[in-house]
């Protein structure tokens, strides 16, 4: 047991080129489900849950309303600092619009309004005058299905740098640095000039994120990152996923109460657009303090 956590250690640590996990994905369809068991037992996050981390985005009493029908009642729910706060709940229960309150996606949808505070390094997020461009960078977002740019490999993760007006050396400097920081480097250095439509689809969601890194964001929302991916491309995200913490506030959507387990260090259950109960994930699946918790995850609806 020291042995494997020494080992998984080390893999998280060290250059993704030597990671067993890479190895796995050079056969990404052939891998067993024993392979998959042995990898997902890695996962750990509590051993690196820090149930005193600081708030990084502090979001009080949140109502949110799709023109006449409201979809999220009074959610007050503090995202830690360097944790991984999973959403969880049944299909229609508020925890994407909740994700897209975070970073303003919901301002999209005409005739939507939003209520509450989202206070995050001092201001709200949900004001009017905040910067939601500002606010995109700073909060990034990785969605359910892969969405690269029809562009080369290299022009999707430069995109954001581009608009930023970056110059060409700092470009190529943080492209290199946001696919590695994906995962993905060793797999595509050779051929970045080439369309991002070629990749599998776990490689189009890891530059999805390699992407969202290179402006260097503070939060990583994702929603269902890992819904549109064989097993063994959503291990290679939940792996990232727990790597990037070390670096990044993350909130993750799943459906997936395993999943949720396996990476993240709080959840919060949300149920009919309200939050029931949030806890240390270990906490809630173990010794859920609400009885609609209690239902839902052991299955009795949703
Ligand atoms: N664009 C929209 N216009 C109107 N209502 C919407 C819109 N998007 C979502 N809703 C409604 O808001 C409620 C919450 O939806 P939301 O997608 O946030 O739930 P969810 O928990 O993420 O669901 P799922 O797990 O199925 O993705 C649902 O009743 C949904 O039908």
């Amino acid at each position: 047991m020291e042995n494997q956590h020494q080992e998984r250690t080390r893999v998280v640590e060290g250059n993704y080129q030597v990671r067993p996990l890479d190895q796995m994905g050079s056969r990404e369809n052939t891998a067993t489900a024993s392979d998959v068991a042995r990898h997902m037992g890695e996962f750990d996050p509590t051993k690196t849950l820090n149930a005193s981390a600081g708030t990084k985005v502090d979001v009080r009493n949140a109502n949110f309303f799709y023109g006449p029908k409201q979809a999220l009642y009074d959610v007050s729910l503090p995202l830690r600092e360097r944790q991984v706060t999973a959403l969880i709940g049944p299909s229609g229960c508020g925890k994407s619009t909740f994700l897209r309150t975070l970073n303003r996606m919901n301002d999209l949808i005409p005739n939507t309004r939003t209520e509450g505070e989202a206070i995050f390094d001092n201001f709200n997020i949900y004001d009017k005058k905040t910067d939601v461009v500002l606010l995109r960078q700073r909060i990034g977002m990785v969605f359910q299905r892969p969405n690269p740019f029809p562009k080369s490999i290299f022009e999707n993760v430069a995109y954001g740098l581009k608009v930023q007006g970056k110059s060409p050396k700092v470009i190529k400097e943080r492209v290199e640095a946001s696919l590695r920081g994906a995962a993905l480097w060793d797999e595509v250095k050779d051929r970045l000039n080439t369309s991002a439509l070629g990749l599998s689809g776990g490689q189009q969601q890891r530059l999805c994120i390699a992407r969202a890194l290179a402006v260097e964001p503070e939060v990583l929302l994702m929603d269902e990152p890992c819904s549109a991916l064989d097993p063994i491309a959503t291990l290679k995200i939940e792996e990232l996923i727990t790597d990037l913490v070390k670096n990044y506030t993350i909130v993750i959507v799943t459906h997936n109460m395993q999943q949720a387990s396996r990476v993240s260090h709080f959840t919060g259950f949300f149920l009919s657009g309200k939050l029931i109960e949030v806890a240390p994930t270990v906490n809630l699946f173990e010794r859920p303090r609400q009885k609609e918790t209690e239902d839902y995850i052991s299955g009795r609806f949703g």
